[in-house]
């Protein structure tokens, strides 16, 4: 479950998040929508840490954060996917997946190379494994990425304009692996000006203009 209650954020005189409140309960996908400009990027930068907000909360099931200060409280409990996917190029696909949990989070290599091919299996790319990412398609290497941030276990998982630059097919292909996520009990939050997939994963619409939620839609 992701809340945001009430959150502001202002660069200088430019208030750019303006009492932004909205709810996304667990195994749901929220998709923000609105025009350039209207703050999605940043509200997706304040969720995942990169960003300090002015004030407000951002709840994750039991843990709240305050302000930037707090982020450790949910570290790790926010997976994002980059819009140019991030990938180590000098890594192969399973060591990109296991690179975090082993170096970062302590997870001995069997542990971690376990589920990073339980995951492989979910974005349908067992076969990958020893390829590096110059040696996939763009549609592949987002699957490899959407793998990585879940190596984790993120209670919730951002994207950043996941179909920019994907052809139809690749696009079902990520549609298809973010229902089997949603399916695991994985909150998901995605940026996107792609009106179609919007419809087809969303289960709430959230539309913010200038900075303010202007409206949040259930999706039937
Ligand atoms: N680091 C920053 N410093 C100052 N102003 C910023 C910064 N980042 C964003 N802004 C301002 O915040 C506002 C919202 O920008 P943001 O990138 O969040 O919009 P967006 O809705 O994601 O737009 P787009 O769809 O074009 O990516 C803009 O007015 C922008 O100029």
């Amino acid at each position: 479950m992701l809340e945001i209650k009430n959150l502001n954020k202002s660069f200088k005189q430019n208030h750019v998040l303006k009492d932004i409140s909205f709810k996304i309960e667990k195994g749901e996908i929220g998709v923000l929508l609105g025009k350039s400009g209207a703050g999605k990027t940043t509200l997706l930068r304040c969720i995942n840490g990169l960003e300090e907000f002015d004030n407000g909360k951002i709840i994750i099931d039991d843990k709240i954060n305050n302000n930037s200060k707090d982020i450790l409280t949910l570290k790790g409990k926010i997976g994002m996917v980059f819009q140019n996917f991030n990938l180590f190029p000098h890594l192969s696909v399973i060591e990109n997946i296991i690179e975090a949990p082993v170096n970062v989070f302590k997870e001995t290599k069997k542990e971690a190379l376990e589920r990073s091919r339980e995951l492989l299996d979910i974005v349908d790319l067992k076969d990958k494994e020893d390829f590096y990412p110059y040696e996939l398609s763009g549609g592949q290497q987002q699957r490899v990425a959407i793998a990585r941030a879940c190596a984790l276990m993120p209670k919730v998982l951002c994207f950043d304009e996941p179909t920019s630059a994907l052809d139809k097919d690749t696009i079902k292909s990520i549609v298809n692996v973010m229902k089997k996520l949603k399916s695991q009990g994985i909150t998901i939050l995605i940026i996107t000006h792609d009106i179609g997939f919007a419809n087809e994963v969303a289960d709430k619409l959230i539309t913010i203009s200038k900075g303010v939620v202007e409206c949040v839609e259930e999706v039937s």
